[in-house]
């Protein structure tokens, strides 16, 4: 039996599980920490242990600011917990595996050694929010924990799937080929584990489940997968495009920058030895997103603003949708007399992530070709905004989704044997296309590439 580490660092988040887990067997998650808020401190430390909460919540201090403090916090925690048996000594984890957001043309999970690190650092201006920070990690795991095996497991790889006219760029195709610029994707790992957990939960065979997938995190990003693989994604070649973000502006005419500032094409004073990011790039990705329109990037905050002034418009019109066309009306006009310049702005926000999800979800319910078999939340906001989706599914309803207000509302599916279920259903009874929410869990997939990857072993 192996102790391996899973360890996630999304933009905003690191989150680590430790796992034991047999060569070729299913990994069993004995442990889970994670920093989040990295974006919008305090940053918050949750440590749990099986069914135990061992730290709650712990606000952490302005010292973690960035993903590798982070890290040092959790391994901290897991070290110091004596309940914690699989982890006595530093010694005792075998393998780590590190989320690496763009993992360019890797088909699968790498041991990571000098020359599998060097391409990495590569790719690192392709992933300026992520890539840097994982490699940073990694060099802490050499250091700290140097008798572990590290692998490096891509977000990328999922998208692999991707068709040609799918993921070409329209320009010139030899410079497209040289420089390798086309759609990558990414939340790969997460959709990984979304597409086969759903298709568990329908009962189906994965290769005959397809569904429109939505993580929505602090990074957010849809995908149309087709028979159990991607088949479109909303990220393309960094993860920039598509959807909106916390601190990112997704899709915009890509002429916008040049008109926001003038010295867009000059290397950022952030750049470092191992990041160099132009001031387009830094305001595309750093500067933009819910924290240029509503000054947070806490999304739960957006939505509580939202929901303050749902509360206001179901009042006037309890249902129907004519009812609902006038109250949006009525609704534009109360907007413009509303002096809370901040509610305006979080409820512009809100309305904004609303349209942007329902046109992907619309693009992808075409490519599709109509054979859905659910609509599904994923990610932070996925999981945890039930007005978000509700909005969404309201907008999108000509496409036959519904929802059940109450089920959507319950915070959470129904316990299966003492458990929380992974997949739960929110979607109005008797009708299909089904809406799920998946608790995705993008470092059991990467334990579970691990576990079967003999050569990591
Ligand atoms: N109750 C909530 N309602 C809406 N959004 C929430 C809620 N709780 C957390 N979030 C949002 O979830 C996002 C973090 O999602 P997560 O997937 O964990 O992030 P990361 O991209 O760092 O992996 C943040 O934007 C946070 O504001
Ligand atoms: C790819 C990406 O944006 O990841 P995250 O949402 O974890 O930041
Ligand atoms: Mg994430």
């Amino acid at each position: 039996m192996a102790v391996i580490l899973a360890v996630n660092a999304g933009s905003s988040s690191v989150k680590v599980s430790v796992f034991t887990a047999e060569k070729g067997g299913t990994p069993s998650q004995v442990a889970e920490a994670q920093v989040s808020g990295l974006t919008a401190p305090p940053a918050v430390l949750r440590y749990a242990r099986g069914d135990a909460s061992v730290i709650p919540h712990r606000e952490v201090g302005d010292a973690v600011n960035d993903q590798r403090s982070a890290f040092a916090t959790i391994l901290d925690a897991l070290i110091a917990d004596p309940d914690l048996p699989v982890i006595r000594r530093r010694e005792d984890v075998s393998i780590i595996c590190h989320r690496i957001v763009h993992g360019g043309d890797f088909a699968k999970p790498q041991l990571i050694v000098d020359h599998t690190y060097s391409h990495l650092e590569a790719l690192n201006d392709l992933a300026p929010l992520h890539n840097a920070n994982s490699l940073g990690i990694i060099r802490q795991c050499c250091d700290w924990l140097p008798h572990a095996r590290n692998v490096a497991c891509f977000d990328t790889q999922f998208h692999a799937t991707i068709p040609r006219h799918i993921r070409t760029y329209p320009i010139d195709q030899a410079i497209a080929r040289s420089n390798r610029l086309r759609k990558y994707g990414f939340h790969g790992l997460s959709y990984s584990f979304i597409a086969r957990s759903v298709a568990r939960h329908l009962g189906r065979p994965l290769r005959e489940t397809s569904i429109i997938a939505l993580h929505l995190g602090s990074g957010a990003s849809a995908c149309a997968i087709r028979g159990g693989r991607s088949w479109d994604t909303s990220m393309g070649l960094t993860p920039l495009a598509g959807l909106p973000g916390a601190t990112r502006s997704g899709s915009v005419d890509p002429s916008l920058v040049f008109h926001y500032a003038s010295d867009v094409g000059k290397l950022s004073p952030a750049s470092t030895r191992d990041l160099h990011i132009s001031r387009a790039e830094e305001i595309l990705n750093k500067e933009a997103g819910w924290k240029a329109l509503t000054g947070t990037t806490d999304f739960g905050k957006i939505a509580a603003a939202a929901a303050a002034a749902a509360g206001r418009s179901r009042k006037r019109a309890p249902e129907g949708a004519e009812n609902r066309i006038a109250a949006e009306e009525e609704e534009v006009e109360e907007e413009e007399h509303d002096n809370d310049e901040d509610t305006r702005n979080k409820r512009l926000a809100f309305d904004l992530f609303v349209d942007r999800i329902s046109g992907f979800i619309g693009s992808y319910y075409v490519t599709l070709r109509g054979q859905v078999d659910a609509l599904v939340f994923a990610g932070g906001i996925g999981e945890k905004s039930d007005l978000l989706r509700s909005a969404v599914v309201d907008q999108v309803s000509c496409l036959g989704f519904r929802l059940d207000e109450e089920a959507n509302g319950a915070g959470g599916g129904r316990q299966e044997n003492g458990k929380e279920p992974i997949v739960w259903d929110i979607g109005k009874e008797g009708i299909t296309p089904r809406v799920l929410v998946c608790k995705t869990d993008e470092q059991f997939e990467m334990a579970r590439l691990c576990a079967e990857g003999e050569e990591f072993w």
